[in-house]
């Protein structure tokens, strides 16, 4: 991988956002010597928006960024301007469009003024459906009000590989941040895709953020199998997962910024691993890629952990926190119980709770209600990693990042799979296309189930 290897073998393309955070690293491969230049682009033209230097077309300074993307295009950025809001100064808004029900779009819209705001258009390929009709209908919204069509050029950039396509939607060359095949969108955010992040958090965060990164890096290249973490994490996991038969891994961080980490690594590690298919083209006898879900510190304990305790389901759980929070609010008080419940959890799930010990609480009402005594018992038994980090930073967030993407290459490559292409989501896009064209008459419909004929039917009947 950091060799610059084709090991997206589907595809034939080398995978590199390692080079990201890496820029003046020499590799032969297109682009890569570009990187530097890019991040600078990107660094001035973040600079002119923050000190208000860039002006739309009426004067105005640039109060809201729109980031128009989906998948790798949309979940880095929302996940690190939530985790990293503390070192943003709030003077712009961020907003992220992703999916194609027009409410996405109409409700970030209906609080900003066209005058004033930004849209950054972010698809690797620029042929996504959902960004490109969520691009198109944002800037008509745009020219209703700014008419003519020169204005464009002041509210609309664009991050992606292909330039060809970004000019014919009407963006100038000069106002695209480009970035490489060898990026794969899940792995992107450290890429130009990574504009809105720079443009709410500042260059000089986004700098610690990929130093970070970087630092894992090395980390993961040069320590020793035995004491080092992307392996480990990996081996945990495939622990569990191949041979417990665990289907899932839970990830659940102690600190309310990370609120959007398990939702960012749903993508980066189920579109990377859930594939049944090695690269020799075999079908797997072995399970593969875990489900990732989760969610922020206690909220979840009051939600679903019921059933990581005492369900029939075997969750391996991975617990993270920081020692130091933001915001030491009531003198610490709100941090220290966070932290004894994220103390406890593990140890709950580790140990439980015998009978004996359920009798000697209940004293001699145990006697008296077997059934409450079996429903108080905790097994135990159950798999957790525990990561503790100083402090929510940039630079700690970087490689909390580059961590779990190490772990999801290692697990990739122990398994024989491709981590690096996608097929799996190119089957629903088609169908879709083919019904998009049959949705205006009900003799149109043709080729389907009748399941899904009688839905479409429905609808057509009763659409107003
Ligand atoms: O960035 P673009 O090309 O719009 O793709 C957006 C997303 O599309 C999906 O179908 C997947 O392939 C994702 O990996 C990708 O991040």
């Amino acid at each position: 991988m950091f060799a610059g290897k084709h090991i997206n073998t589907s595809e034939d393309r080398a995978v590199l956002h390692t080079a990201l955070r890496n820029p003046g690293v020499k590799i032969a491969e297109e682009g890569v010597d570009e990187v530097g230049p890019v991040l600078e682009h990107m660094k001035q033209f973040a600079t002119q928006i923050r000190s208000g230097e860039w002006k739309g077309y009426s004067g105005k300074r640039i109060t809201a960024i729109v980031n128009i993307g989906i998948g790798g295009s949309d979940l880095g950025p929302v996940m690190v301007t939530e985790a990293l809001k503390h070192y943003s100064d709030r003077t712009i808004a961020c907003h992220f469009v992703s999916n194609i029900d027009g409410t996405h779009l109409a409700e970030a819209l209906r609080v900003c003024d066209p005058e004033s705001t930004l849209f950054i258009i972010a698809s690797k390929t620029f042929t996504t459906q959902e960004t490109i009709t969520n691009a198109t209908s944002a800037r008509d919204w745009f020219l209703e009000t700014a008419k003519d069509k020169a204005h464009v050029a002041k509210h609309f950039v664009a991050l992606s590989t292909n330039t060809k396509g970004v000019t014919e939607f009407g963006i100038h060359e000069a106002n695209m941040f480009q970035f490489w095949d060898w990026v794969g969108g899940r792995y992107s955010l450290w890429s130009a895709i990574g504009l809105s992040i720079m443009i709410s958090l500042g260059p000089e965060n986004f700098t610690e953020l990929l130093a970070g990164a970087k630092a894992m890096d090395e980390h993961f290249k040069s320590a020793p199998l035995e004491s080092n973490l992307p392996v480990l994490l990996a081996a945990v996991g495939l622990w569990y997962n191949d041979f417990y038969g665990a289907q899932t891994n839970v990830l659940l961080p102690y600190d309310q910024y990370m609120w959007k980490f398990a939702d960012y690594f749903q993508q980066g590690d189920m579109e990377s691993n859930g594939k049944f298919i090695t690269k020799g083209g075999q079908r797997v006898d072995y399970q593969t890629g875990p489900i990732i879900w989760g969610t922020s510190g206690t909220n979840a304990q009051h939600s679903f952990y019921q059933l990581i305790h005492q369900g029939t389901k075997l969750i391996p759980a991975d617990f993270l926190a920081p020692i130091e929070t933001h915001n030491p609010i009531s003198h610490g008080k709100h941090h220290e119980i966070l932290l004894s419940n994220f103390f406890a959890q593990p140890e709950a799930l580790a140990f439980g709770k015998t009978e004996e010990e359920v009798r000697a609480d209940l004293g001699p009402a145990a006697s008296k209600n077997e059934a409450l005594v079996k429903a108080k018992v905790f097994e135990g038994n159950r798999p957790t990693n525990s990561i503790m980090f100083q402090k929510l930073t940039p630079a700690t967030l970087g490689s909390l990042i580059a961590l779990y993407e190490h772990k999801i290459f290692t697990q990739g490559v122990v398994w024989g799979i491709n981590s690096f292409d996608q097929m799996g989501v190119e089957l629903g896009k088609v169908l879709a296309k083919s019904i998009l064209a049959q949705l205006p008459a009900a003799d149109k419909v043709t080729g389907h189930d009748s399941s899904t004929t009688g839905l479409i039917h429905h609808y057509q009947k009763n659409r107003k």
